[in-house]
């Protein structure tokens, strides 16, 4: 067993950035930075949650995996199936711990969106669109709870829209990239049932609906915010067209990937907008 598969089964890099945009939501709804406190909670949390998620996420998708990310830890025998199931739920315990000291609500989402993680993983992935959505519903949930945890939403929902619209896209496309492994499994995902073309022209209109979104927060990202969503929705419209184009593999990652980027600027842009 490989130490560093602890890490790694957690993606750390989506579980950091879940926690600035937990962050963000709480600045966003109130103007200005939490107490250290309640900002060390609510990153904690949500990065928890996120890393039970995605290490729960791997446990289950253990014989998709094999296919289509064979160097993942768990497929490439860098730890048992087993020790990921209790890493995971032992992630979520602590998190539930963590969400209990910050109030009432904050507590109630962090159980229902630990349990939706699990849920995903176990049983909603193989169907078409509804995996999609509770992924993205995750994601908009993620800067409402910043907002919960000081009791205020303000500007926070329109981030969450955002941040549900295009993970939609993303899901979507994800899902054209993997429709070898998911066949495999007998996953039932949108480009099995209606076709890769018609899953692109959806994940496609996901997008374009994420950039007309995006200029409603603009008074959250007004000034350098707002000039700096300019490229970010630039990057969205690139990736609606590279898969409308072609659905085969490597342009579905590309397109993917081009919307994680996306979202990786778009957060950096809202988190200088908010704090300048
Ligand atoms: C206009 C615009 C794009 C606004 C940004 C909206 C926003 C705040 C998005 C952030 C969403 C969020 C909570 C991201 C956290 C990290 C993340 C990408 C989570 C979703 O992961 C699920 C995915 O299937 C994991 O796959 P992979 O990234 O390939 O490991
Ligand atoms: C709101 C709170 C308290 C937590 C939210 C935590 C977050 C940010 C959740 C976002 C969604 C997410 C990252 C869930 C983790 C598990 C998951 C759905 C991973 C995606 O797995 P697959 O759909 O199998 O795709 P892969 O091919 O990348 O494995
Ligand atoms: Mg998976």
């Amino acid at each position: 067993m490989e130490l560093k598969a602890f890490i790694e089964i957690t993606r750390p890099h989506n579980c950091v950035l879940a926690g600035i945009v937990g962050l963000l939501g709480s600045i966003v709804a109130v103007g200005h930075f939490p107490d250290t406190l309640t900002a060390s909670l609510v990153f904690l949390v949500v990065t928890l949650g996120c890393a039970g998620g995605n290490t729960v996420n791997d446990y289950f998708d253990y014989e998709i995996d094999k296919i289509n990310r064979p160097d993942r830890p768990l497929p490439r025998g860098a730890m048992g199936r087993k020790v990921a199931l209790y890493y995971s739920l032992s992630l979520f315990a602590v998190g539930l711990l963590l969400a209990y000291l910050i109030n009432l609500q904050a507590f109630i989402l962090a159980v229902v969106a630990y349990a939706a993680m699990f849920l995903y993983a176990w049983k909603l992935k193989p169907l078409p669109l509804v995996g999609n959505l509770v992924v993205a519903g995750l994601t908009g949930a993620t800067p409402l709870y910043g907002a919960l945890a000081v009791e205020h939403i303000g500007l926070a929902g329109y981030l969450a829209l955002c941040a549900f619209l295009v993970n939609v896209a993303r899901e979507i496309i994800k899902d054209i990239e993997d429709v070898e492994g998911d066949i495999a499994k007998g996953a039932r995902t949108l480009p099995i049932v209606w076709g890769k073309k018609k899953a692109a022209y959806v994940g496609a209109l996901f997008a374009v609906v994420t950039v007309i979104a995006s200029f409603l927060p603009v008074k959250a990202g007004v000034g350098l915010g707002y000039y700096a969503m300019v490229p970010v929705d630039a990057l969205i419209l690139y990736a609606a067209f590279l898969i409308l184009r072609s659905q085969d593999r490597e342009t579905a990652h590309r397109a993917q990937k081009t919307l994680k980027v996306s979202i990786f600027l778009a957060v950096m842009a809202f988190l200088i907008a908010a704090l300048v």
